[in-house]
């Protein structure tokens, strides 16, 4: 990382990433909300297992890349969190299991 001159080198540099990064969040939110559709309660959209398997993969990943896996993974359960927050109020998925209507 000897590259960049400046901080605000290392600063132009993140903002492009990012860009990158949030193009991806939106690919990853549409995939997302496609599986939401496939479910009818609050305990198969947030899924523990499947869960444990995302984060397990994406520490996996980290360490191949050289990257750490304790961020990787709280990146991946602070991320995963929201997207279950946002298949409960997009989903037609009540906390207490029964279907509704996403409008209140
Ligand atoms: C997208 C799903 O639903 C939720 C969100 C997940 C994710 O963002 O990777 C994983 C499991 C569930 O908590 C799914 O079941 O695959």
């Amino acid at each position: 990382m000897d590259r960049f001159p400046d901080l605000a080198a290392v600063r132009t540099a993140i903002d492009a990433l990012d860009a990158e990064l949030v193009a991806l969040l939106a690919r990853r939110e549409q995939l997302v909300r496609a599986a939401a559709r496939f479910k009818t309660n609050a305990a198969a959209v947030r899924a523990p297992d499947r869960v444990e398997q995302v984060v397990a993969r994406a520490r996996s990943l980290a360490a191949a890349r050289g990257a750490s896996p304790e961020v990787a993974e709280r990146v991946y359960r602070a991320m995963i969190a929201a997207y279950v927050e946002l298949e409960l109020s997009a989903a037609a998925v009540r906390e207490d299991g029964t279907a509704g209507s996403s409008s209140p």
